[in-house]
């Protein structure tokens, strides 16, 4: 079989061995690669000629740690796991750390993430260039870091600054890292592999300390103080999400180095991430990892080879609430952005959103005054369309009237150059019906964001049957730089979002028509881990929008309405005893349902797709997988099944629609095969 990556040894003349890790395109340490660098470190330190040794990272990266693709062979026993504490213990600690006579040195540039930063800090020294990132995120994926670094990272910048970068999954900057003590001298790229070698003489002719990380203890807090921060961390983790038990098993660890010392430390974290590593909560969150990335592959679109056009200018139609959202995101990215309005108390009052979203941010210590006044420079009133004759994307976000759309444009085909990308920020409205009186339907495509924009992480991109690859290539691009996680859906009533949002909101209107308590479902929702329970979510967006959102669904899909059952009370109480098993099944059959339905037609590419959407546009718990990756979880007959049962009871809400019976009947998942 192919090898997933490598190492190379390089002696140079100075008796420095230069080790590179080499797996693109972020140099993870595959199997192949941990094995490699083992072998690699074993001659270093046999050979004769080799003094000190250097470790660094191919083409600018030093590591993203371990490598999650073999996350899967890992769980399902198709890829066989070295022994327990081979990689923290034998390699890194009693190899790497422990050479009696070779110091190494790590070379940091680009990012040292995970297994990364936990092969450089088994280094003794550490090298890094400013723009570097450093951190653990492996609580990110559902494990705990599993290469010393819950020993190693609280000796070298204490235990609340440890635990901090551990549980937030936050990396910080070389510059940072440098005045926590976790990199040793900041240098740029250019000198950064000369400034180890010479670093790592030095610690061999004692110039600079030789320092095994795992045994320093002056970073580390007093006994007292540490159990203190270990409560608090607990507490805190507990309270953000009171389902999750890694984040404890991770404090666990990091105590029992503390108390029973970092060997002891070493042989628990094995043990943990071994544990962690099977649990559905790491599979469920290596999946969101995963399908996040999988948003931008769009068979027929994204494997053409077509590049994406730069877009140099924005113009935004509307200063609302969402145009001026929007407006915010494109400036914090640095686009220079147009927004027009119709009058100039509509255009103050939308430039005072823009200006009132930044100064937020300058007040939560996230952004400097300089870059306030930066972004503000960028973006322009205007009442015309004079400015729009160089623009590369237009982005249209006023109120929901197609006549209004359609006339804009009309307008828009005439001022914008050809090339220009025509996007409509519509969440209701047909764009083949926006698009009637213009000959671009090619360059037509929705940007669909959610509010507040410049905040909320997803954007669905929303292609007609004309909308041409490159322009869907172009906005995925734009969709990129601005942060946003953009995902393909097709053209239909509510896209993918709001079509599994309206099953949701219904069946907890149901519920309480039925005698449950609206309490009582907001807990359980909340339990089952969305951030806040339907009917919170309704107090907080207003209940017009909510009924608003609603009557676009009513409309569209008469038949799949939930018809108000108040003048019924046969079976009023029958819901009453619900337990919270039956209250999220109640709430999310519907929605997978529904996602089933988006599915099949097309509207969604692939199952992954409507996890990301769910995740990022409803809140639903990400270490649930998502939407669909949850249901896979209960099985499509179970889902089929109860659905079954709730049409005889209630009526054709419920009706499981024609794919999900096929996935039933033939005992299949749900995603398609080719997902
Ligand atoms: C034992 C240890 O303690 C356990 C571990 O180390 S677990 C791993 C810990 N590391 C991480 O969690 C880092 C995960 N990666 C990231 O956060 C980001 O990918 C990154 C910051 C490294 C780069 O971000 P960005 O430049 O936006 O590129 P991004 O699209 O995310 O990644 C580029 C490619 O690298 C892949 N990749 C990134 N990190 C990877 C990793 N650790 N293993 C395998 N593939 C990885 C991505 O899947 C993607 O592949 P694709 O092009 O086929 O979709």
């Amino acid at each position: 079989m192919d090898k997933k990556g490598r190492t190379v040894l390089e002696v140079g003349a100075d008796g420095v061995a230069i080790i590179t890790l080499i797996n693109p395109p972020v140099n993870s340490l595959s199997l192949d690669v941990l094995h490699s660098l083992k072998a690699n470190y074993d001659e270093a330190l046999r050979r004769n000629d080799v003094k000190a040794i250097v470790v660094t990272g191919a083409k600018g990266k030093f590591s993203g740690g371990f490598d999650i693709t073999a996350f899967g062979g890992l769980q399902d026993g198709k890829i066989a796991a070295p022994k327990p504490g081979f990689i923290s213990v034998e390699v890194l600690t009693d190899t790497v750390e422990g050479a009696a006579s070779k110091p190494s040195v790590a070379a940091i540039d680009g990012l040292a993430l995970g297994g990364g930063l936990e092969v450089a800090m088994a280094c003794h020294a550490r090298i890094s260039t400013a723009g570097a990132q450093l951190g653990l995120p492996e609580l990110q994926l559902g494990i705990l870091p599993g290469f010393g670094g819950t020993q190693r990272l609280p000796r070298l910048v204490g235990l609340a600054k440890a635990l901090e970068m551990m549980l937030t999954s936050k990396p910080v900057k070389g510059e940072e890292a440098h005045s926590l003590g976790l990199v040793d001298a900041i240098v740029s790229p250019e000198e950064l592999i000369s400034t180890a070698r010479r670093w790592a003489l030095d610690i061999l002719e004692c110039r600079r300390p030789w320092v095994a990380s795992l045994y320093k203890t002056d970073k580390i807090e007093p006994l007292g103080e540490a159990r203190e921060i270990l409560k608090f961390a607990r507490a805190q983790a507990r309270k953000q999400a009171p389902n999750l038990k890694h984040p404890l098993v991770c404090i666990d660890v990091v105590e029992e180095g503390i108390v029973a010392g970092p060997r002891a430390g070493l042989w628990q974290e094995a043990e943990g991430f071994q544990v962690l590593l099977h649990s559905d909560t790491c599979k469920s969150l290596v999946h969101v990892f995963f399908a996040q990335r999988g948003t931008t592959k769009v068979p027929g679109v994204t494997d053409r080879g077509l590049v994406p056009r730069q877009v140099k200018k924005v113009a935004i139609l509307g200063g609302g609430l969402m145009g001026s959202g929007i407006a915010t995101a494109l400036i914090l990215s640095n686009y220079p952005v147009l927004l027009k309005e119709v009058n100039d108390k509509f255009l103050q009052a939308g430039l005072g959103r823009v200006k009132a979203n930044l100064r937020s941010r300058v007040k939560k210590g996230k952004m400097s005054q300089e870059k306030f006044e930066k972004s503000m420079s960028l973006i322009k009133g205007v009442l015309d369309y004079e400015g729009f004759r160089d623009v590369d994307m237009v982005i249209e976000a006023v109120i929901e009237n197609v006549s209004l759309k359609q006339q804009i444009f009309v307008d828009l085909e005439k001022y914008c150059p050809p090339h220009c990308i025509l996007a409509s920020n519509t969440s209701t409205i047909d764009l083949n019906l926006i698009g009637q009186k213009t000959k671009s339907q090619d360059r037509i495509i929705g940007a669909h964001f959610f509010s507040p924009a410049h905040v909320m992480p997803l954007l669905e991109i929303v292609r007609t049957e004309r909308t041409s690859p490159q322009v869907i290539v172009d906005l995925l691009d734009v969709g990129k730089k601005i942060k946003k996680t953009p995902v393909v859906v097709g053209n239909c009533t509510g896209f993918a979002v709001n079509r599994m949002f309206f099953p949701y909101t219904q069946s907890a209107i149901l519920l309480v028509e039925r005698g449950a308590d609206v309490y009582q479902i907001d807990k359980a929702v909340t339990k089952f881990g969305m951030p806040m329970g339907p009917f919170r979510l309704a107090d907080l967006v207003g209940f017009g929008v909510a009924v608003a959102t609603g009557m676009q669904y009513v409309e569209n899909f008469p038949e799949r309405v939930y018809k108000s059952m108040r003048n019924y009370t046969q079976g009023f109480l029958q819901l009453v005893k619900l337990s919270e098993k039956e209250i999220v099944e109640f709430v999310f059959l519907p929605v997978v349902n529904e996602a089933c339905r988006v599915l099949d037609e097309g509207i969604a590419v692939k199952a992954a797709d409507l996890d990301i959407a769910a995740i990022m546009g409803m809140g639903f718990p990400p270490y649930r997988g998502g939407i669909m990756f949850w249901a896979e979880s209960l099985g499509a007959k179970y889902i089929y099944s109860r659905l079954q049962e709730w049409t005889l009871m209630y009526g054709d809400f419920f009706k499981p629609c024609a794919y999900l019976a096929e996935r039933a009947s033939k005992g299949a998942l749900l995603k398609k095969s080719k997902d």
